[in-house]
């Protein structure tokens, strides 16, 4: 039977783990699809550099227009990243009908609607499991699975490299900078980790949820983001006492028709089932207003699980092509873009204070809470041995994003208080 040709663009961590499922299981997938698949060209940068496993030499090129624009080659799997060069090979590949495998979050949720756009001009299939959440079926399951319900709310662990950070300051007290740099050696973190920890990738794959959940288009600058950088072993030791654990969330919300959508370090109840993700695990919270709440859960990152959806994705093109039905099941936004206003965003909020230890002060703070509304869960005041200051731990009631905004403005201006340490969004 004639073998479907695959272009795979770069073989690092993904593109090895991708070339040893497409040869390791090789007979499942032929039988499935009901042909050989075969990975006929790949591209990289150095065509020098030594590799995990064996390619044929002369598959290998580091112009990745010879494999766009090889004739014989019917799916491309992009797995280089970057988004200037890549969408130009994406763009061009879908000119010539080739249809797309992609992990690229960066480029989806930047450029997802134009490229949509054109594989649905040219009955293409661009398919993109890999680039959220790397491992799970989530956004399969978003289109498929709860085609038929309305989606509330996705709240999501969705960068490895940070719930893997998060959880070894947590469990063994590692350092920061220690850990990271173990996850850039596992081949979790992007090649500048910064987009990691800043939030910003996680921010990325919200956007295709929000997208694909809200079915209107959620564009990066829509989500509000903060990321892991700025936190301490001292704050996720306060979440333990309260409770809590510390999480990388992504939180979409959508209430009658308006949303809100944000990546932040967020202390989230120690009960709930995310709250005990850990490591380079993933998870998404999905409520349907149907269905209630459901949960996925799997690896986020990583050579093997990120390949197996990026094949079982190239499956799926495989499939189509054979019934004729590629370029079909593409989901295009269709909604009126509607995102809440701060006055109508609320959560809880924790805060951790230096201040003047003496007379009076607890009372001047609770009073600037008061003046905009924001009403108190709890106030504990503690003296510590490192510090002449006293710290004031405060978790307040669900309170707008606008009002708390004012009540951080107006403490900074409050002389009793030293620094305002942290500030954390509480969930749960
Ligand atoms: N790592 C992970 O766990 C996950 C990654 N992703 C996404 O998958 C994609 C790939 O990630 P990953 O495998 O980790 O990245 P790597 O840096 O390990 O691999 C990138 C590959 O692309 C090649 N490459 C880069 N630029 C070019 C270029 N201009 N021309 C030709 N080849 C090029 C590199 O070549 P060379 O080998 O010669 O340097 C390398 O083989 C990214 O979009 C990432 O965000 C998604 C989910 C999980
Ligand atoms: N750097 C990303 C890789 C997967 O998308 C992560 O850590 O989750
Ligand atoms: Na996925």
């Amino acid at each position: 039977m004639k073998p479907v040709k695959v272009g795979l663009l770069g073989l690092g961590t993904v593109g090895t783990g991708v070339v040893r499922i497409v040869e390791g299981n090789q007979e499942d997938l032929s039988s499935q699809v009901g042909s050989p698949i075969l990975i006929e060209r790949i591209a990289v940068k150095n065509t020098e550099k030594p590799r995990e496993i064996e390619v044929d030499p002369s598959k290998i090129t580091d112009d990745p227009w010879e494999v766009i624009r090889d004739p014989e080659i019917d799916v491309i799997v992009e797995v280089m990243g970057g988004i200037a060069g890549t969408k130009e090979y994406i763009l061009e590949a879908l000119e010539r009908g080739k249809h797309i495998v992609t992990a690229n979050k960066d480029l989806m949720a930047l450029h997802g609607s134009e490229i949509l756009a054109k594989a649905q001009e040219k009955q293409c299939d661009v398919f993109y499991e890999a680039s959220v959440a790397g491992g799970i079926p989530i956004i399969r399951t978003l289109i498929e699975g709860f085609s038929s319900d309305k989606i509330m709310k996705i709240m999501g662990i969705v960068n490895g490299t940070t719930n893997y950070i998060l959880s070894k300051m947590s469990q063994e007290g590692a350092s920061y900078l220690d850990v990271l740099k173990e996850a850039q050696e596992l081949g979790y973190a992007e090649s500048d980790p910064t987009s990691d920890v800043e939030g910003l990738d996680a921010a990325r794959k919200m956007a295709i949820l929000g997208t694909l959940g809200f079915r209107t288009n959620v564009e990066l600058s829509d989500v509000s983001v903060s990321g892991i950088s700025g936190v301490s072993k001292e704050d996720i030791a306060f979440a333990k006492r309260l409770g809590y654990e510390m999480k990388l969330l992504g939180i979409a919300e959508r209430q009658d028709e308006e949303f809100s959508i944000s990546v932040q370090p967020t202390m989230i109840r120690a009960s709930h089932p995310i709250a005990s993700v850990n490591g380079v695990y993933n998870a998404v919270y999905v409520y349907g207003q149907a269905v209630g709440e459901t949960m996925f859960y799997g690896a986020g990152a990583g050579a093997m699980p990120t390949a197996t959806s990026i094949v079982a994705d190239l499956v799926a093109v495989i499939k189509n092509l054979k019934l004729g039905v590629n370029g079909l099941k593409q989901i295009v936004p269709y909604k009126q873009k509607k995102l809440k206003s701060d006055e109508d965003i609320f959560y809880k909020n924790f805060l951790l204070l230096h201040v003047d230890d003496k007379a009076g002060v607890l009372a001047k703070i609770t009073q600037v809470f008061a003046e905009y509304d924001v009403s108190l869960d709890s106030v504990v005041q503690q003296a510590n041995t490192n510090n002449p200051d006293a710290e004031i731990i405060i978790v307040t009631h669900n309170a707008s994003k606008a009002s708390m905004n004012k009540v951080m403005r107006h403490l900074e201006q409050l002389n009793v208080i030293h620094r305002i340490k942290s500030h954390y969004r509480v969930e749960g």
